[in-house]
């Protein structure tokens, strides 16, 4: 079983607007509603590829509502922990460039971080445990913490798809895999990255920190797989992109996907850069058929 866990969830309302003035009324061509937060988007993609998810978190009041309801609509399982205050709307303006505003969440007392915690009382060894995304501003970090440890106590293992000093603050735990793109990686350095080169020496250090896969996504030009079993670069197919929105998080579930599938890392880092290129050519997050069909199409190189 794959399960994601999101603290903050969201409604990622997406606005298109073809001629936007900051300043002034603009008005939308076309907006779109879609539950966000970037475990839920992992456990939307898995059910979509026939992978077994569950989907865990908090969420708040009528938005909250909104995004159990088109997760159930969709057959993701959902353990969602129902909290006081409102689950964020997160607002993606397309216009020509992509801008996001994200939200920051509803309030978690420490009674229910407890509760999140005890639900993972079930991981089995075989289980991963997708932990992704930014925290609500009321929760400590050491949540993330805490809900590793008890992964750790279970064999689980621990998939974690954050960036800033709270990724940093993680990596002792040697995850099994992170998903930095190559933005969040120099963050980690205090470095601008703009080469495969550079990925790949940044990666390694990630790496000799005890991390055993560590894939940094370049958007466009695909990603970088830094593994025991090698250093693979996956080019991305080419196509008309979409939405950018949830493509790293599609990545992450096209690669467990494939991982649990085909047991062998070149070919997980296949279907996740299909699947999350997928999503860059859909407007929502990927289906099955348009990951299958961009299969053949990934190049993947040993480095
Ligand atoms: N413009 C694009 N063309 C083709 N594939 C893309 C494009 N943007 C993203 N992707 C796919 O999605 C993956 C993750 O994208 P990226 O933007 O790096 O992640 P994040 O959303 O985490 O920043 C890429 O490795 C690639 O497979
Ligand atoms: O928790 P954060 O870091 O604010 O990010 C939340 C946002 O990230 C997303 O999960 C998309 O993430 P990616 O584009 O990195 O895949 C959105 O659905 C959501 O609005």
């Amino acid at each position: 079983m794959i399960y994601t866990i999101t603290l903050n969830p969201s409604i990622d309302y997406v606005m298109e607007v073809a001629d936007f003035k900051e300043g002034s009324v603009n008005r939308a061509d076309r907006t779109m509603y879609y539950p966000g937060g970037k475990g839920i988007n992992v456990s939307r993609v898995l059910k979509r590829l026939g992978a077994d998810t569950m989907a865990l978190g908090f969420t708040a009041g009528f938005t909250g509502n909104f995004i159990k309801e088109r997760l159930i609509e969709e057959q993701v399982a959902v353990k969602l922990i129902e909290v006081e205050g409102t689950s964020r709307i997160n607002v993606k303006l397309k216009a020509g460039e992509e801008t996001e505003i994200n939200g920051s969440g509803p309030i978690v007392d420490e009674r229910e971080a407890s509760r999140l915690i005890s639900q993972l009382d079930v991981l089995q060894p075989t289980d991963f445990v997708v932990i992704a995304g930014s925290l609500p501003g009321t929760v400590p970090s050491t949540i993330y913490q805490a809900i590793i440890e008890k992964c750790k106590r279970h064999h689980a293992n621990v998939v974690i798809d954050t960036g800033g000093s709270l990724l940093k603050e993680l990596l002792a735990y040697r995850p099994f895999l992170i998903k930095p793109n190559h933005h969040e990686l120099g963050d980690l350095f205090g470095v601008s990255i703009r080469t495969k080169e550079e990925v790949v020496d940044y990666a390694r250090r990630i790496h000799e920190q005890g991390v055993q896969n560590i894939i940094v996504s370049m958007a466009g030009e695909g990603a970088i797989l830094y593994s025991e079993a090698g250093v693979y670069l996956a080019k991305a197919p080419k196509g008309d992109v979409k939405n950018s929105v949830g493509a790293g998080d599609s990545l992450v579930a096209g690669f467990l996907a494939g991982y649990e599938k085909y047991a062998n890392i070149q070919e997980a880092l296949r279907y996740g850069i299909a699947s999350g290129s997928a999503t860059a050519f859909s407007n929502d997050l990927c289906q099955k058929q348009e990951v299958d069909r961009l299969l053949n199409q990934v190049e993947i190189e040993k480095i």
